[in-house]
């Protein structure tokens, strides 16, 4: 296991440049297995869960071919479906959320497919219902073996079919958008997902020759066709990498610039920060975050104290309510933060409150954070990261303490951020990776 050491306390400044996204890439990657065609893909940002992902194409037979740093050819011209027997399978696919997103496009091009019961960040129940209720309605059969942990999925041919999902998942969401581009006939899913993610995949299934109606929305009506072609596609600039650089920058009081931050599909992120009271400027597709020494939560219009909750896509995401969390804790004024997604994602603020933040807990879901305004700065501390949105919001909060800190399990970090340490080295910041 690795850790960070940090010695905080020190102010940042320069330009850094976003990852290509995650939560795309891992969608994206997925679908170069709905054609025989090579499909090219730039940005692929160069973190675990992305080249966990990339491992497991290779050993079910797709071509790999990196063209460049952070650009891949794949072609899945034969897929090798015996791979799923095998217990590498089983480990492998199991160590991240993103391999469950392979089921859709197997289904769709070799009629079945398997997968163990995913891995990923373990912040409370994470079910798969909506993923297999969808292709059931599209004419699939489901076993789930529970003793082994593993659902197998069979379906001679996919038809096309009304889907409400019973709830909005990004996932699930593109795993059935996927399945249903080659099923027969008409699919309509309503109460779809639309994050960006989504809406980058359903812009290149279009390109590989989808017909697919209301990208964007929550109503998509889908078009099957017999088969896709290959495509280019260049992923986004994460955005929960961009809002953690915010919260980097306003709590450690520091200037930077994020390049090309791809500000149109940002959504409500910017705002919701700025709401914290920190100031930025958009210099083009820049965003400029000058050294900031206070910012103040602003007040409902009545006056009553600000919550920021997560929301389903353009609501505000909850893989950025961690880092809101800790940069309220050095504004001035009160928040509540309301997880309302994922039960075990606060259970982090015991070590901010370790370190000197004022916190309550009010429950899983809830957590009230009373700024400091620099009046006491945070303390180092001993800590372990428990999933890859706490662990950043732990550096973050390291970053800006008084002392030295150390980081364990960054392992967390490294599945979604890429190179973090030596990123923001660049930048000033003093952190030393150990590896034991
Ligand atoms: C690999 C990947 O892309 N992971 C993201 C994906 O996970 P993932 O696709 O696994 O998450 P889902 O969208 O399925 O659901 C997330 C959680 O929200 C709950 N839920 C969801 C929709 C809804 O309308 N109501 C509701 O309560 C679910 O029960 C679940 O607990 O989306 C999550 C929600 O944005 C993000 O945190 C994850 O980073
Ligand atoms: C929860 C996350 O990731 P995953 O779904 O891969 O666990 C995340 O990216 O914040």
């Amino acid at each position: 296991m690795a850790s960070f050491k940090i010695t905080g306390g020190q102010k940042l400044s320069g330009e850094i440049h976003p990852q290509g996204a995650k939560n795309e890439a891992l969608q994206i990657l997925c679908a170069v297995l709905l054609t025989p065609e090579k499909v090219t893909i730039h940005k692929v940002p160069n973190i675990v869960d992305v080249n966990k992902l990339i491992d497991l194409l290779r050993d079910l037979g797709v071509e790999v071919n990196q063209i460049g740093e952070e650009s891949y050819e794949f072609t899945a011209k034969t897929v090798n479906l015996d791979f799923f027997g095998t217990a590498e399978y089983t480990k492998k696919a199991a160590s991240l959320r993103g391999s469950i997103m392979l089921l859709g496009p197997l289904l769709a091009r070799f009629g079945k497919a398997m997968i163990p019961k995913p891995g990923g960040d373990k912040i409370g129940r994470r079910r798969l219902d909506t993923h297999f209720i969808g292709f059931q309605k599209l004419g699939a059969k489901f076993l789930f073996e529970s003793e082994k942990n593993f659902y197998h999925i069979d379906a001679s041919s996919l038809k096309g079919a009304y889907i409400h999902l019973d709830e909005a998942s990004v996932t699930g969401t593109a795993n059935i958008v996927m399945a249903a581009s080659m099923a027969e006939g008409k699919t309509t899913i309503y109460n779809a997902a639309c994050e960006p993610y989504l809406q980058q995949l359903c812009k290149m299934l279009v390109r590989m020759g989808a017909k697919i109606d209301g990208i964007g929305s929550n109503l998509l009506h889908i078009e099957g066709v017999k088969e896709l072609k290959g495509t280019e596609h260049t992923m986004l600039p994460d955005m929960i990498e961009i809002g953690s650089f915010i919260g980097l920058a306003a709590m450690t009081q520091s200037e930077i610039t994020i390049k090309n931050a791809g500000v149109e599909h940002l959504g409500i992120i910017p705002e919701t920060f700025q709401r914290l009271g920190i100031k930025m400027e958009f210099r083009g597709d820049d965003i400029f975050i000058p050294s900031q020494q206070h910012y103040e939560i602003e007040t409902f219009i009545d006056g009553s104290i600000m919550t920021i909750a997560d929301a389903i896509w353009p609501g505000f995401t909850p893989d950025l309510l961690s880092i809101v969390l800790v940069v309220a804790t050095q504004a001035k004024g009160t928040v509540l933060v309301h997880q309302k997604m994922f039960e075990s994602r606060l259970f982090f603020v015991d070590k901010l409150i370790d370190m000197g933040a004022q916190i309550i807990l009010c429950d899983p879901h809830r957590a009230t954070v009373i700024g400091l305004d620099r009046q006491i700065n945070l303390r180092g501390i001993s800590m372990t990261s428990p999933d890859i949105r706490a662990g950043v919001s732990l550096l973050i909060a390291a970053l800006s303490a008084d002392g030295e800190s150390t980081i364990h399990n960054v392992e967390q970090i490294d599945r979604g951020y890429q190179n973090i340490d030596t990123r923001l080295k660049a930048l000033g910041a003093k952190i030393e990776r150990v590896e034991s």
